[in-house]
């Protein structure tokens, strides 16, 4: 489906070296190396305001990092997010961005526009390479919906799908620009677990296709049984990187997340008052240090 722009299959294909993003004082990115080979599901994690987006808009030309360098298939990519989807890097958004007023094979047609050659003239007077063009890329699009299982749903305004419909349609958008490399940004957010492991099921048969996959994502079940590589990002640097086992098992990956339990934790103060407030009612005995109904009225 992509068409390679080299024939170097051992490089990485996306190599992002040492970039740093800034906005003003503060640094959002520090300093983050990242590549993701041909043929692979890498994510990347890490709490709230990481900087993990950050980081994905500096690989797509919305944002031309402060310091630091990304290449795709070793060319240097271009600084306008049009340019990069030309390259071959699509994206999906955090916030969903589809065209709500349009069908869902529209959006499709839409975000296959990169890909198209007939000229303006061409399109104008509406002659047989336009009419070709046009057919083929309906037969793609239709592909991608097919792929998607959005087939059904074509002729239907986009705004009129459920949720995690619109979610997949955003990912047959960004295919329909035959990118190498596809970039999703928390794809199951607000997903069901049923839609969430057809997510998962997607994003395999994609890779399938012959398209690597770098994921932003919440859903750390999500992300550990689709990956083949995961990396943390923890305030704008890279925390570690490595297999899921690895990156799940890592105790400073434990404490990004879940925070390193405070000394003299007043939460397990409360759930030992609890625990003997349950038992002294199972007993019948008041337990020290808990009042009962009566005490608390007087
Ligand atoms: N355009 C911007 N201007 C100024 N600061 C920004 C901008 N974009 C992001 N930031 C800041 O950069 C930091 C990283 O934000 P970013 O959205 O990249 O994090 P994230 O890991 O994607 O978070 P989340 O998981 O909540 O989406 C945050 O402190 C954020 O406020």
């Amino acid at each position: 489906m992509n068409t390679p722009m080299s024939t170097d299959t051992t490089a990485p294909l996306l190599h992002a070296s040492g970039v740093i993003m800034r906005f003003g004082g503060l640094t959002a990115v520090r300093n983050v190396e990242l590549t993701v080979n041909p043929g692979e599901i890498v994510g990347l994690i890490g709490p709230n305001g990481a900087g993990k987006t950050t980081f994905f808009n500096c690989l797509t030309g919305l944002y031309v990092p402060t310091e630091g360098s990304v290449t795709y298939r070793g060319k240097v990519l271009p600084p306008k997010p049009h340019l990069v989807t030309s390259a071959g890097i699509a994206r999906t958004f955090q916030n969903i961005r589809l065209f709500p007023n349009m069908t869902v094979l529209e959006n499709v047609l839409v975000g296959g526009h990169t890909r198209t050659k007939e000229g303006l003239f061409s399109a104008l007077l509406r002659g047989p390479g336009f009419k070709r063009a046009e057919k083929a890329a309906r037969d793609k699009a239709m592909e991608l919906l097919e792929f998607t299982g959005l087939a059904h749903k074509a002729d239907h305004l986009s705004r009129n799908l459920p949720y995690g419909e619109q979610r997949k349609l955003e990912i047959a958008r960004a295919l329909a620009s035959d990118p190498g490399l596809l970039l999703l940004d928390e794809p199951t957010a607000g997903m069901n677990p049923q839609e969430t492991r057809a997510t998962e099921e997607l994003v395999f048969a994609i890779r399938d296709r012959g398209i690597a996959v770098l994921v932003i994502e919440h859903d750390m079940r999500f992300i550990f049984n689709l990956c083949d590589r995961v990396a943390v990002l923890v305030q704008g640097e890279k925390l570690i990187e490595g297999t899921p086992d690895t990156v799940q098992s890592d105790e400073r990956v434990i404490a990004a997340y879940i925070g390193t339990p405070m000394e003299d934790d007043p939460g397990q103060a409360e759930a030992a008052e609890v625990e003997a407030a349950e038992a002294a009612t199972r007993t019948g005995t008041p337990a020290a240090g808990t009042t009962t109904d009566e005490e608390e009225q007087r």
